[in-house]
């Protein structure tokens, strides 16, 4: 028998509250995002008052807005979910970056966790594809991570 401790998140016995950050921006595939977030919620025990939807006008005013709710210490985690989806510019590289750079960021400066459910896809079919359809859903494995890590956050 090993005499190593191991400290792990679970999902026993979920609690916590949670803040969802929704982009207006490509509304089609992200609300899907937003439902697949709110059934794994649920599933988990988490009551409806225990969850706030915020929403947010595009990816790049996530870090901003990431940052207030999480200074708000109303939360014990934030999921943010969007998609930004590559159109023929550079564009989507300057929006991508910041979203994922700046959410981090939020992360490490407020110790409340900020999980990342944006989609960044070449393609409105990838985007499809990663909403509830072939790929999964982004949205279910953002909240699911974020149960993850304020469970483990708890034990450490
Ligand atoms: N093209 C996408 C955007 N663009 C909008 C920006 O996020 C931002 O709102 C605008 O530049 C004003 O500051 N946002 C997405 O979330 N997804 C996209 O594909
Ligand atoms: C991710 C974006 O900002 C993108 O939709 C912009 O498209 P485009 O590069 O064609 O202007």
């Amino acid at each position: 028998m090993s005499n190593i401790k191991v400290i792990e998140g679970d999902f026993v016995g979920s609690t916590g509250k949670y803040a969802l950050l929704v982009s207006r921006w490509n509304s089609f595939v992200v609300e899907s995002l937003k439902d697949g977030a709110l059934d794994t919620l649920r599933r988990k025990g988490i009551k409806e008052e225990d969850i706030t939807i915020y929403y947010a006008p595009g990816a790049f005013e996530f870090p901003l807005a990431a940052q207030k709710i999480a200074e708000s210490k109303k939360f014990d985690a934030v999921i943010a979910l969007g998609a930004v989806i590559r159109g023929g510019t550079p564009h989507f590289e300057y929006v991508a970056g910041e979203c994922t750079k700046g959410l981090a960021q939020v992360s490490m400066n407020t110790g409340i966790p900020v999980t990342f459910g944006v989609l960044t896809v070449d393609s409105i079919e990838q985007a499809i594809e990663r909403s509830g359809t072939k790929a999964g859903n982004k949205g279910c494995e953002a909240a699911e991570t974020a149960l993850e890590m304020v469970s483990l956050l708890g034990k450490i």
